[in-house]
């Protein structure tokens, strides 16, 4: 368990993050997401006492501070790139090990583990960015840490490499580790968080189930496809559904209340080729939610 309480960080005038309070659950994976710029990378350095600010982090219960092992407590993967690159894959595992005693095995295991034992000779700096990612995943869980932060771990892995990013953050979530992961892949986080936090300009926006963050955010439609849409839409309106007509015909009902569509259609006489209920994505939930929390955001072509 990480609990994160009013957590604050200022450069200059400007907050970072700003009064952050939050609890992140073990035995699940929570996405933690933002705009560019809201302060993702920032509160992760701050959780891992890279940065210094106000507030207070634990883990377990602890401080990181007060951690008396942290490599077999915390295991973070922040920058891939933050590797020497003289050094290879293996002098980098065993130098993390060396220093928190932990054996050998375990360095030839966690290789293994993502995949880079048949390159472990191979030297850190020649590494493409996924196998980097990969390096710093093993750095990550050399200790089989309780609680594992990774700031965009699916950046510059194929997708091939996503799928085991997903697989592998599951495994450590069944395990009942605590699992925190920021990405920018809405999509991809919708397919492997079960817990969200989302933060904008630095304040927390959300912190609850990926399921409960779309439902809040967003509203389900019942769409409905029939011959006589015209005629059905005035009903409906008539009898206060809410509807408009898209372009290609259908008809869509402000409801997430299909029997009561379907009842609709039975009572106005009226015959239906299609009828069902269209859910919002994380990614309607994510930009309804950040609209007023975008610092960087393109104009609409
Ligand atoms: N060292 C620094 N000095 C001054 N400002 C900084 C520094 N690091 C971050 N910031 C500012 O703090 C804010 C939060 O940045 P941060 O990198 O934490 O956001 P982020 O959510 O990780 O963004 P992104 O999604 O683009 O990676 C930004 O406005 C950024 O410009």
């Amino acid at each position: 368990m990480i609990t994160i309480r009013e957590l604050t960080k200022r450069y200059g005038d400007q907050l970072a993050v700003d009064q952050l309070t939050c609890t992140i659950r073990p035995g699940v994976v929570t996405g933690f997401l933002g705009p560019n710029g809201a302060g993702k990378s920032t509160t992760m350095r701050l959780m891992l006492g890279l940065d210094r600010g106000e507030g207070e982090v634990r883990f377990g219960g602890r401080t990181y501070r007060e951690l008396p092992n942290p490599v077999r407590s915390v295991g973070a993967l922040l920058d891939a790139r933050a590797v020497h690159p003289g050094r290879t894959a293996l002098q980098h595992l065993r130098m993390i090990a060396a220093g928190a005693g932990i054996p050998e095995q375990r360095v030839r295991e966690v290789l293994a583990a993502v995949g880079l034992d048949d390159v472990r000779f191979r030297r850190a700096g020649g590494f493409s960015l996924g196998m980097q990612q990969r390096l710093g995943i093993a750095a990550a869980l050399i200790g089989d840490p309780e609680h594992v932060i990774l700031d965009e771990p699916t950046n510059g892995l194929d997708p091939e490499g996503v799928r085991w990013i997903r697989a592998l953050l599951r495994n450590l979530a069944d395990e009942g580790k605590t699992v925190f992961v920021s990405s920018h892949l809405l999509s991809e986080v919708a397919q492997l968080a079960d817990d969200l936090v989302v933060i904008g300009e630095g304040k927390l926006i959300a912190a609850e189930p990926v399921r409960d963050f779309i439902a809040a955010h967003t509203r389900t439609h019942v769409v409905v496809r029939t011959p006589d849409a015209d005629r059905f839409q005035e009903w409906l309106r008539a009898n206060g559904f809410p509807v408009a007509q898209e372009d290609d015909g259908a008809l869509r009902v402000d409801s997430g209340d299909v029997d009561a569509v379907s009842a609709a259609a039975r009572r106005a006489g009226v015959a239906i080729r299609e009828l069902h209920t269209r859910r919002s994505s994380l990614e309607d939930a994510f930009f309804n939610a950040t609209a007023d929390a975008t610092s960087y955001r393109g104009e609409a072509a």
